[in-house]
């Protein structure tokens, strides 16, 4: 069976270079672009696909759609789940990252964006960023809900998804198509191919691109795309 990972094409806030996580930014016309020519690529390669997941963000959402246009394919079934949200960046949501590196010193922002286990100052619970004051997120259990995650965290709301969802259709023999974010798809291919802590925070996926990964029934990795 076939696995493909892409994240969003550019969005508005990669452009402008914000930490975005939960805010729900659009993608540019190159972001646009950049999802057609994805789906293209799959198409050229022959790839059909069964089921379709994505975050409950537009940014990712438009990237299934195109891609899924290009493919012929807007009829499959999709399921959303904000488990495959990118990363809450906490109270960062909405600064510019050269910014806030020449506030906090480059070396803070690094372990804020790529430490494994160290999450972003918290939003409250009175911030318009807490997601518990979003319509959408009204069925999160309270206990559940994020206020600033690191990747670690990104992984234990990731894997549960892919454990109760996304792994039975491989099981099924069914091809999947995923489109998410940045932080969510490293946490799904730090669990797939079994990444180091360390060696993850070196992945860094383009938007926009079909990672194309073959598995079997067992979900054994057959065979991944080249990562670093
Ligand atoms: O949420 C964001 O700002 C980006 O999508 C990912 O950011 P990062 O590269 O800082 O992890």
């Amino acid at each position: 069976m076939k696995l493909v990972l892409t994240r969003h094409g550019e969005s508005q806030w990669n452009l402008e270079n914000k930490f975005t996580g939960w805010v729900d930014v659009d993608i540019t016309e190159k972001g646009r672009q950049e999802a057609i020519k994805g789906g293209q690529t799959l198409k050229k390669l022959g790839l059909t696909f069964d089921v379709a997941y994505t975050s409950y963000q537009k940014r990712a959402i438009k990237t299934l759609n195109l891609f899924l246009e290009e493919l012929d394919l807007l009829w499959i079934p999709v399921y959303k789940s904000w488990r495959l949200n990118e990363r809450h960046y906490g109270a960062l949501q909405g600064l510019n990252k050269a910014e806030t590196a020449e506030k906090y010193g480059a070396e803070q922002v690094h372990i804020w964006r790529r430490s494994f286990d160290v999450a972003p100052p918290q939003v409250d619970k009175t911030s318009e960023m807490y997601p518990g004051n979003i319509d959408r997120y009204k069925d999160i259990p309270v206990d559940e809900i994020p206020t600033g995650e690191s990747l670690k965290l990104t992984i234990d709301r990731v894997l549960p998804y892919w454990e109760s969802d996304i792994s039975k259709q491989i099981k099924d023999g069914k091809n999947v198509l995923i489109s998410a974010h940045g932080n969510s798809l490293r946490a799904l291919i730090k669990y797939l191919l079994n990444i180091s802590d360390e060696k993850i925070l070196d992945l860094n996926l383009p938007t926009g691109t079909p990672l194309i990964f073959e598995i079997d029934e067992n979900l054994n990795i057959i065979s991944a795309p080249e990562l670093f």
